[in-house]
């Protein structure tokens, strides 16, 4: 039985599920003062000064709050009766939030998810919650509760009940992890602030503010030494102002500040220069410096379209108001020159991050996001636990160039039936697939597929069996078809089938590999030994 709490009442969390947060974004944007399209940033701020804009936001700022924690935790609880657990994870998560570090309710938060993961049977997971109940004031009349799920969860392990901690199939890497991330409204309970980790919703939360959770103590830790630090005091009301690409322009902006060592006036003689593009392959990865790196994402010289820049100029300036009122931040942003640089450093960050991501909510990649799109992709993208991963789907003829896709792929039209739309606001796609010349070339290809491929294409249709859970001899045999026929077969219809699969199960491994590696290291954790020979 999980703990219910009596004073949750209904009404009670009505209203604190009355967060208009998002709407407010877009009550803001129809407030916007009425300027020329050219504005300049100073113009959008003195325009918001006067029109009082930034002191109309309504106070929605709860704090960390026992109270709403219990009224969060009492929502969890009732979707883990309904079995609903995921849900009840994100529930407990955002409990574990607004918790207060002091308070029993985080002891509580960490055992109600012990429960779900208990039933989950993710027995290691489960452990890692009972630990962090037992470090966080979990009640004491409540522990032999507590201690008799720990027991089960060690029978159940002792009886090889695991479900695994060691990868299936292991796909090395040789890429930097993501710099950083910005984490939209969306998913501030379900992943790392700072590496977009999901890590099976096993976060744990800011002590201070109730807007951001994290992956693990290292990512806690360099977030608030690098960024936090800065937006943690003022995280809950500027939040409201999570304008896509401009959210991380600020977070990159800050993030820069911390690795010129909060010294504005350094970091104001470096940008004062011509920027000469940046191209982050010229940096020596064997000796990453993360200084080098940030300034080769600064110099990019990117266009952006106007109907974008326009957003951009009005929540850059709205958020620059804003920050200015933490405390921190206004000792080091003193002069109005100062001011001038933040503003205008966020913005050609807000242009930056919307180039080098791949969407306004996925971490930062420098080099990785470099690939460019491909409706017809030769390698496949997974961005799991911050780090990218590019495994090839198909043989690649020479001279062809490795792209990923960024949403569309000509085998699954439903992949991402946003993704023209989107796409077309910000590039016109020049693919085999979309540019007319080379499409030609391209469909001019499906005449090869012979009779011989088209007898394995039939067999292997006939052994294969589509299902959620990867079967590896199954996969072996789609990816010999896949290495003798695609010369002939690949781009016809059929053979988009068995890409359509192969990606599928691909993923799944992938996403295997990361839960296992992550149970692995919860068990090392547990037996107080060091993460980093399975990390
Ligand atoms: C992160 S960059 C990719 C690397 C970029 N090509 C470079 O040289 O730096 C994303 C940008 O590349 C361009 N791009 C990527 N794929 C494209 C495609 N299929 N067609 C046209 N432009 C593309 C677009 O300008 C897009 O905004």
């Amino acid at each position: 039985m999980l703990n219910a709490t009596p004073e949750a009442s209904e009404a009670f969390m009505e209203t604190l599920m009355q967060r208009p947060l998002l709407n407010l974004r877009t009550q803001l944007w129809e407030q916007r003062p009425n300027l020329e399209e050219d504005a300049s940033l100073g113009r959008y701020t003195r325009a918001i000064e006067e029109c009082g804009l930034v002191g109309e936001l309504p106070a929605t700022e709860t704090g960390k709050c026992a109270r709403t924690a219990a009224a969060l935790r009492a929502q969890g609880n009732r979707k883990y009766v309904a079995r609903d657990y995921r849900g009840a994870l994100l529930k407990y998560n955002e409990s574990i939030c607004h918790a207060g570090t002091e308070s029993a309710e985080l002891g509580l938060g960490y055992a109600n998810r012990s429960a779900v993961y208990f039933a989950m049977n993710e027995f290691e997971l489960a452990l890692a919650n009972i630990a962090l109940a037992k470090e966080h004031h979990y009640p004491e009349p409540l522990m032999p509760k507590l201690l008799d799920r720990e027991q089960n969860c060690q029978a159940k392990l002792a009886e090889d009940q695991s479900k695994g901690t060691i990868p299936k199939r292991r796909f090395e890497l040789n890429v930097p992890k993501s710099i950083l991330a910005s984490i939209d409204l969306m998913k501030q309970f379900r992943c790392c602030n700072l590496c977009s980790a999901v890590e099976s919703l096993n976060l744990i939360p800011c002590p201070n503010c109730v807007t951001v959770m994290f992956c693990s103590r290292e990512c806690l830790e360099r977030d608030f030494r690098l960024v936090h630090r800065f937006e943690c005091p003022i995280a809950e009301k500027v939040q409201h102002l999570c304008y896509g690409f401009v959210n991380l322009g600020t977070k990159l902006f800050f993030y820069g500040l911390s690795l010129f060592n909060d010294d504005l006036d350094e970091m104001m003689r470096y940008c004062d220069r011509v920027k000469d593009g940046g191209n982050p392959l010229k940096l020596d990865y064997t000796r990453y410096d993360p200084l080098e790196e940030w300034k080769e994402l600064y110099n990019l010289n990117a266009v952006t379209n106007p109907d974008r820049e326009c957003n951009y100029r009005f929540f850059v300036a709205m958020r620059c108001l804003m920050f200015l009122e933490c405390p921190l931040v206004k000792s080091i942003v003193v002069t109005n020159q100062h001011k001038a640089f933040m503003r205008q450093c966020v913005l050609d960050c807000t242009r930056a991050g919307s180039y080098y991501r791949f969407d306004v909510t996925s971490p930062v990649f420098p080099v990785q996001s470099l690939f460019n799109h491909s409706c017809d992709p030769n390698v496949q993208i997974s961005i799991l636990s911050g780090h990218v991963k590019l495994v090839v789907i198909r043989p690649i003829r020479p001279g062809e160039q490795i792209c990923f896709s960024y949403g569309f792929i000509w085998w699954d039209p439903q992949s991402n039936p946003l993704f023209q739309e989107k796409i077309s606001g910000v590039f016109e796609c020049k693919c085999v697939v979309c540019d007319p010349i080379k499409k030609l070339e391209w469909q001019a290809r499906k005449g090869r597929f012979n009779a011989e491929a088209k007898r394995a294409l039939a067999t292997v249709i006939r052994t294969v069996r589509p299902s959620r859970k990867v079967d590896l001899v199954q996969l072996k045999v789609l990816e010999n078809f896949i290495e003798r026929h695609a010369a002939v077969a690949h781009p016809n219809k059929d053979f988009g089938l068995i890409l359509s699969l192969y990606c599928r199960w691909i993923y799944l491994l992938l996403e295997d590999e990361d839960e296992a590696l992550r149970r692995a290291k919860i068990v090392a954790r547990l037996r107080g030994q060091s993460t980093a020979e399975v990390d």
